[in-house]
């Protein structure tokens, strides 16, 4: 059994442990006390049809041994689950099994189920607890900070909180049932904060690509404890987006974009992402920064299995439209978060929609 890793994220009175390492789930009932989870209300299990295949029997089992009363709702797997109907469906469902004040929600899956059930967490009775206990690369991102949302046909996340979990439990073992495109997807996120706030992590995961690829899970351990650690310095400073959070957008202005355009399906959320943060590094370089910001963006992305060119058959001016409904655009202007150097990256709000849709037109010729 490899290395049990603990981190917090410090928020005051709403700080919350994450715990990394093989073989946590089995240590789910006793974590759960400890946290402060009431055995005496329903807990609510909210996972994904493919999730739960796996992984769902032994957390049922954890839990009621524990001592827990357990309500479990399944949901399609796939983004088409981030959304008002499904929200609704589980609302009644928690109604209807007596969840009350007191009630915890647990999200047991990828992105998709952390980012629904936690919004179900935050507007159920107006908040009630929720632990997240993500099963994908992809969800150390989304399962600290507590960004929660549904999807709106118009854009991503459009609908949603600020909810912070009470823990984040992570095992490592859940991960060996992803699918080889799940992992890459996954790694761009791990790359991501790299390249906001660590060069030397860049190279480590350049080095490391194989291992990670191939599920090591020592090299795994080590890249989610690296990332969450990334992303728990910058909430913890932040945890709202006023500033310094907007970091963690490196790559999601065009590539949200790109999800919406594609119609959440064709192109998962990593690789979306890897393809945005390609344009960044294009962008950064236009505005001045060495070219070795694109040259190891794209050689990293692509040691870990993603894409970078633009699919061509994505229309340049929906994409374009489709940045205008995002977050990311705001008083009249397109937010691009910006490499400066390896490891380091700012908050451009003066980039024109030409020199974007330029980007973008290079994103396609990508070879
Ligand atoms: O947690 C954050 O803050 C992030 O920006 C992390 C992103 O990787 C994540 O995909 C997030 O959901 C995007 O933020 P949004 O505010 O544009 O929905």
């Amino acid at each position: 059994m490899g290395e049990k890793r603990e981190l917090t994220v410090e928020l005051g009175e709403r700080s919350y442990p994450i715990y990394i390492g093989e073989g946590i789930l089995a240590e789910a009932g006793k974590l759960f006390a400890q946290h402060g989870i009431s055995a005496k209300s329903p807990v609510m299990i909210v996972s994904d049809e493919a999730v739960a295949k796996h992984h769902l029997p032994q957390l049922q089992s954890v839990l009621k041994e524990a001592g827990f009363s357990i309500v479990t709702a399944i949901v399609p797997s796939g983004e088409g689950s981030k959304s008002l109907a499904v929200f609704e469906d589980l609302v009644g469902q928690g109604l209807k099994a007596g969840m009350d004040r007191k009630s915890t929600i647990v999200a047991l899956g990828g992105g998709v189920v952390g980012d629904l059930a936690g919004y179900v967490a935050a507007a159920y009775m107006r908040g009630i607890k929720f632990v997240q206990v993500p099963t994908t690369i992809l969800a150390h991102d989304s399962s600290v900070g507590g960004k929660v949302a549904v999807n709106h046909p118009l854009a991503k996340n459009i609908i949603g909180a600020f909810h912070q979990p009470e823990l984040v439990l992570y095992d490592l073992n859940t991960l060996q049932t992803l699918p080889q495109r799940e992992v890459s997807a996954g790694l761009s996120e791990v790359v991501k904060h790299g390249l906001i706030w660590d060069a030397e992590f860049v190279t480590w995961c350049d080095e490391n690509a194989d291992r990670l690829l191939a599920l090591d899970p020592d090299a795994l351990g080590y890249a989610l404890y690296k990332g969450c650690s990334v992303k728990a310095a910058v909430v913890s400073q932040d945890e709202r987006e006023n500033d310094l959070r907007a970091i963690l957008n490196l790559g999601h202005t065009i590539g949200h974009a790109l999800e919406a355009v594609a119609g959440y399906g064709e192109l998962l959320h990593g690789e979306a992402i890897s393809i945005g943060m390609v344009g960044s590094a294009m962008l950064a370089v236009r505005l001045g920064a060495p070219e070795e910001i694109y040259t190891v963006t794209k050689h990293v992305l692509r040691r870990v299995g993603l894409p970078t060119k633009l699919p061509e058959h994505l229309d340049t001016e929906a994409i374009m439209d489709a940045m205008m409904h995002d977050k990311k655009f705001q008083e009249g202007t397109m937010v691009f978060i910006v490499p400066v150097a390896l490891g380091r990256v700012e908050i451009n709000k003066t980039v024109s929609s030409a020199l974007v849709r330029e980007i973008v037109e290079e994103l396609k010729r990508e070879e």
